[in-house]
């Protein structure tokens, strides 16, 4: 049978140029082989319907060259939109959402049930297999409750804040992470653990994702958002970043809101185990492709 080969000079060009593609990837293929990833989805990236597919596609394709793949989300966003429907008010103090009973109730029904199968299935129709859990499952994340004081500006008085249900994880088992990767399943986590007193903890996702990362000792912590990665006071874009230097980042005020316990985050992984860590834009298609399989990187790396 004969076949219409098309052998104009822009296919042959753009042949090529996907060839190089390839074949740029191929150190970062041998190195990454066998490493695990710890990939942070947060709950402002995924509100587009495309961008979630993108993502999935990025994560089966990383399963698929040989990468372990472990995905924490958030949900913040999503949490709000159900707690104003049911009419519950909610507020934040440090980044964190003060989570009374019912407020805990809900943080676990969207993040675990909604969002947590949300992401499977779309895992799942990009050809992958993932095994949705909460840090309640197997024993993963024990939860401490969060203590947090602040001073009164007049009296300069320190106060114990109380934050209600919000934990931070403690102990962290990863037996169902290696167990579920080693049977070629795809772990998706919520941010949701049990404390040694019985109590459902909602955990700040960040924080989540990087206790997990510094546990499983990962290659990679990407911390997806929804800004080109940590930006200069002139809004340029900082691709390499040091605990030193986001220390001075933070005191001369560069660094502010949602990206200051980002970057803690970031730094605690990576003195306790993690290689490095990455923020970087969640909205761009395919983001983290291009990251780790190309050269130019996409967001702000975070290493010792
Ligand atoms: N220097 C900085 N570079 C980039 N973003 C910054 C910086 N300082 C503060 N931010 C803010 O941090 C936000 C990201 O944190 P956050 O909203 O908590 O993200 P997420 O909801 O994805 O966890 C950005 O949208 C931006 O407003
Ligand atoms: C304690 C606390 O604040 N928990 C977060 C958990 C979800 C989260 O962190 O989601 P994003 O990453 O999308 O912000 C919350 O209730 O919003």
């Amino acid at each position: 049978m004969a076949t219409n080969i098309d052998q104009t000079d822009s296919y042959r060009t753009s042949m090529l140029a996907k060839a190089e593609t390839l074949t740029e990837a191929l150190p970062y293929l041998q190195r990454y082989a066998g490493k695990t990833f710890v990939v942070k989805y947060g709950g402002h990236a995924m509100g587009d319907p495309d961008a979630a597919r993108d993502f999935a596609e990025d994560i089966v394709l990383l399963k698929a060259v040989g990468v372990n793949p472990v995905v924490v989300h958030g949900g913040g966003p999503q949490i709000g939109a159900m707690l104003k429907k049911l009419g519950v008010e909610s507020h934040f103090i440090d980044g964190l959402r003060v989570t009374d009973a019912a407020t805990a109730e809900v943080a676990e029904m969207v993040l675990s049930g909604k969002i947590n199968k949300e992401l499977v299935s779309w895992i799942a129709a990009a050809g992958g297999k993932a095994l949705g859990i909460s840090g309640k499952d197997a024993g993963l994340v024990t939860a401490t409750k969060v203590e947090r004081t602040t001073k009164d500006p007049e009296s300069n008085i320190e106060r114990v804040v109380d934050l209600g249900f919000v934990g931070e994880p403690t102990e962290i088992d990863p037996t169902i992470i290696h167990t579920a990767s080693a049977a070629g399943f795809i772990p998706v986590i919520a941010p949701i653990g049990v404390g040694k007193d019985g109590h459902t903890y909602n955990i700040n996702a960040d924080t989540m994702a990087g206790a997990i990362a510094a546990k499983l000792g990962a290659a990679r912590l990407f911390l997806l958002t929804d800004v080109p990665g940590v930006l200069d006071k002139d809004k340029r874009l900082l691709t390499d970043l040091t605990p030193h230097d986001i220390a001075g980042l933070t005191r001369d005020g560069t660094i502010s809101g949602g990206m200051i316990p980002k970057l803690e985050t970031c730094v605690h992984a990576v003195e306790a185990g993690c290689e490095a860590a990455v923020v970087l834009d969640g909205r761009v298609p395919h983001a983290m492709l291009l990251e780790i399989f190309t050269a130019r990187g996409a967001g702000t790396l975070i290493h010792r």
